[in-house]
């Protein structure tokens, strides 16, 4: 037993957050900081690349001086992220050209169908696993060399650098001497050949990238470089994207374990072991993460607005204070309202793939109000992880007995209780909800041997389990008005327009 601890820095999409962990993987203490959000256009996304690095700086400061943590109390430091966001920033000053371009930001779709209609869909598919979408990073990154003044040229003479937001938070946390990503967030740039793990030539062709400006792609559990704290090194040895380090987190070490994490979005992934699976109903392939230079793959079900449409009702509605006030909201509901709500609002990811659908509330009547809403905005949750769990189960021919869950918006007792309901099987909670964070301390307290795999496979902890009440009638009936409004909500925005 240890009494040093494990810092986890989660840089998601709408807060920054620095997580202690102790040996037993409880978490000992908090940190986190809210960040703006920016929308320069329809169905644009944009971070301020320069306040996610303040935010994460501050977040980390801060628990290091609430819990009086001394360098030789950190064991190591574990980095997990949003994925797929795209950062270009200057080498020798530190400073980023462009906003950074968010996950859910459509600006390249255009370029996306392009790439389809030339018949690329297929290579990149077999390539790098994934289905042309602007989710990526390869066309964000496309765009600023193409749209920033003088980008391309600085970037054709090495002076441009580029990373996911991993890459942005190592390099800015090894004071700029560590350009690097793991093998799980390359995997989602769209520029990586899943099968060596390895920057793919003719793509970086394809999107004219010079191939100087990208990070070097290590495994998930390996040497980061350090973090100075008052003149120690502490060791940054855990690197993974948040729901990989999600399935991490919940120790789905064997082939055929799955979960699903509910935050800004929603990300189902399931071990497929040593060998990819080649999705047939629009999931993903992706790397999970990768030991010592051995890939493990996954399967993932990307639904692009979860947690972020209880953020609408509660930012832009303005019906609730908190996002936790939508639980008490929904239950107020009429228990016969019909109303519908497709939170397409950054198109419709898996198993859809539609970029140009948008939200929509379907059914409502004289008497629909705020509660009926709120229900279906939570609803829809549970629906879309629905939709992507059975594309799973015919993809891998696995049928899931349970499902794990985790993430903030999984705290909400009524979405757990309508998953298990929708499902029509068990909703497995932790008492951990953070196993995005938990999975980044567990790569990193890998590395520097602070845990061994076996402490991991024993430190699960249930905190509830959600069995289905309803009946498979009302849920056929409920999924039939819901598929319907799904097709009504599809190609809602004409693709020239
Ligand atoms: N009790 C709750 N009920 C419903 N949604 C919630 C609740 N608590 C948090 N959320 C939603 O969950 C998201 C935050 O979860 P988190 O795992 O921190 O996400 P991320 O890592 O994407 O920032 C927010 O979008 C928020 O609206
Ligand atoms: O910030 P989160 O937790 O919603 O995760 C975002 C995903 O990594 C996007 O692929």
């Amino acid at each position: 037993m240890s009494d040093k601890m494990i810092i986890a820095l989660d840089q998601g999409t709408t807060s920054s957050r620095a997580i202690l962990f102790n040996h037993a993987a409880e978490i000992v203490g908090v940190a986190q900081q809210e960040f703006t959000q920016h929308y320069p256009g329809d169905a644009w996304v944009e971070h301020d690349a320069q306040e996610i690095w303040d935010t994460q700086s501050s977040v980390l400061a801060s628990l290091i001086a609430e819990h009086k943590l001394t360098p030789d109390q950190i064991a190591a430091i574990g980095i997990t992220n949003q994925r797929e966001t795209t950062v270009v920033w200057d080498k020798a000053t530190g400073e980023p050209v462009y906003n950074a371009i968010v996950w859910q930001d459509r600006r390249t779709a255009a370029r996306c169908d392009e790439l389809v209609k030339s018949g690329w869909d297929t290579k990149i598919r077999e390539k790098t696993g994934l289905i042309v979408d602007s989710y990526f990073s390869a066309t964000k990154l496309e765009w600023i060399l193409n749209n920033v003044d003088g980008a391309r040229a600085r970037a054709e003479r090495g002076e441009l650098l580029f990373g996911t937001i991993d890459t942005w938070v190592i390099w800015n946390l090894t004071g700029g001497k560590v350009h690097a990503t793991d093998a799980s967030n390359a995997a989602r740039t769209m520029l990586l050949n899943i099968d060596d793990g390895d920057w793919d030539q003719e793509l970086l062709e394809l999107f004219g990238i010079p191939a100087q400006m990208l990070p070097e792609v290590c495994s998930s559990s390996d040497d980061f470089g350090s973090y100075s704290l008052e003149g120690a090194e502490i060791p940054i040895t855990g690197v993974a994207g948040d729901q990989q380090a999600a399935l991490f987190g919940q120790t789905c070490f064997e082939q055929g374990m799955a979960k699903n994490t509910y935050g800004t979005g929603c990300f189902m992934l399931m071990n497929t072991g040593a060998e990819r699976v080649d999705s047939q109903h629009g999931l993903l392939t992706t790397i999970a993460w990768s030991l010592d230079g051995k890939i493990t793959y996954a399967l993932e079900g990307s639904v692009f607005i979860a947690g972020a449409a209880v953020q609408w009702l509660r930012d832009e509605l303005q019906f609730i204070e908190s996002a936790e006030d939508s639980e008490a909201l929904a239950e107020q509901a009429n228990p016969e309202s019909q109303v519908v709500v497709v939170p397409a609002f950054a198109g419709l990811g898996a198993p859809h793939w539609d970029m140009y659908a948008r939200g929509a509330i379907f059914g409502l009547t004289r008497d629909s109000g705020r509660a009926e809403i709120a229900k279906a905005t939570l609803q829809s949750l549970a629906y879309q992880i629905y939709d992507v769990l059975n594309a799973m189960q015919q993809d891998s021919g696995i049928e899931l007995s349970q499902l794990n869950v985790d993430g903030g918006a999984i705290a909400n007792d009524f979405l757990a209780q309508f998953q298990a309901d929708v499902l029509q099987k068990p909703v497995i909670r932790p008492k951990v909800l953070e196993s995005t964070a938990l999975g980044a301390a567990y790569l990193a307290g890998l590395k520097v041997g602070y845990w061994t795999f076996d402490d991991l496979s024993k430190v699960r902890d249930i905190e509830r389990t959600f069995d289905p009440k309803l009946s498979n009638e009302t849920i056929t009936r409920l999924l039939k008005r819901w598929n319907k409004a799904v097709e009504r909500a599809k190609h809602w925005v004409d693709i020239d327009e």
